[in-house]
């Protein structure tokens, strides 16, 4: 069984998960892992001198349960979508299929383990103004408290970035403001091609 691991990475509200989902909708054999199912309890995440809680950095996350869970399916791919949802029919006896993992997360090519696993990545960005405005109309638990944005997350995010761009040099960059279709149908369409190279 051959297999593909796609990282969609992207600022905050840059429309990751939005991408994501539309992907195993239009391709076969593949899965969503989302890195956001990761983040450890409140109890467990600190806060900075400003009383902000330190949501945006990889010690807020499971790295180590979302790799496994990645390992789990490179192990045994159609098992382990299976495992997660039921409905999915084994083309295991198919010949020359090719199994994809799209991961997603707003931190996953700064994780060096992880980031090695990727065949490509895509980062979703968009201007400061455009995230801002997203982010204020989400609901997290905990919800964000007042001056969060500008006093944590987006220094946190500039922080991160600048980090990701020092150690890793292949992502594609997509503008978030296009059209979510648009955005689904260039990346559906690279991915569909890759899937001819993979199965030659
Ligand atoms: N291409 C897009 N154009 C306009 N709004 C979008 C687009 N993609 C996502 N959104 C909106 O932006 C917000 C964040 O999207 P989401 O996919 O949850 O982002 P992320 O997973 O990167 O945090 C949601 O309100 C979503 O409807
Ligand atoms: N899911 C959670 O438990 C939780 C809690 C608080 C903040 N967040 C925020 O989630 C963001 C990352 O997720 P998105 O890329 O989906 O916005 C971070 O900027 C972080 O501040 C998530």
């Amino acid at each position: 069984m051959r297999k593909l691991i796609i990282g969609i990475g992207g600022m905050t509200n840059g429309g990751k998960t939005t991408l994501s989902k539309s992907l195993p909708e239009l391709l076969h054999n593949s899965l969503v892992i989302s890195q956001d199912n990761f983040f450890k309890d409140d109890s467990m995440v600190p806060a900075d001198v400003s009383g902000f809680k330190q949501y945006d950095t990889l010690d807020a996350l499971h790295m180590d349960r979302m790799m496994a869970d990645i390992g789990s399916w490179q192990e045994d791919p159609q098992g382990f979508m299976m495992s997660r949802d039921p409905s999915v029919k084994s083309t295991a006896s198919e010949p020359s299929n090719v199994c994809v993992l799209i991961v997603e997360g707003f931190l996953i090519f700064n994780h060096g383990p992880l980031n090695t696993l990727f065949n490509k990545r895509y980062f979703l960005q968009i201007p400061y103004e455009i995230c801002k405005e997203r982010r204020s109309s989400r609901v997290y638990v905990p919800p964000d408290p007042p001056g969060y944005f500008d006093g944590y997350v987006w220094p946190m995010y500039l922080k991160n970035r600048k980090a990701m761009e020092e150690t890793v040099n292949d992502i594609v960059f997509l503008d978030g403001t296009q059209k979510s279709e648009m955005l689904l149908s260039t990346v559906l369409a690279d991915i569909q091609e890759m899937l001819m190279i993979t199965q030659r």
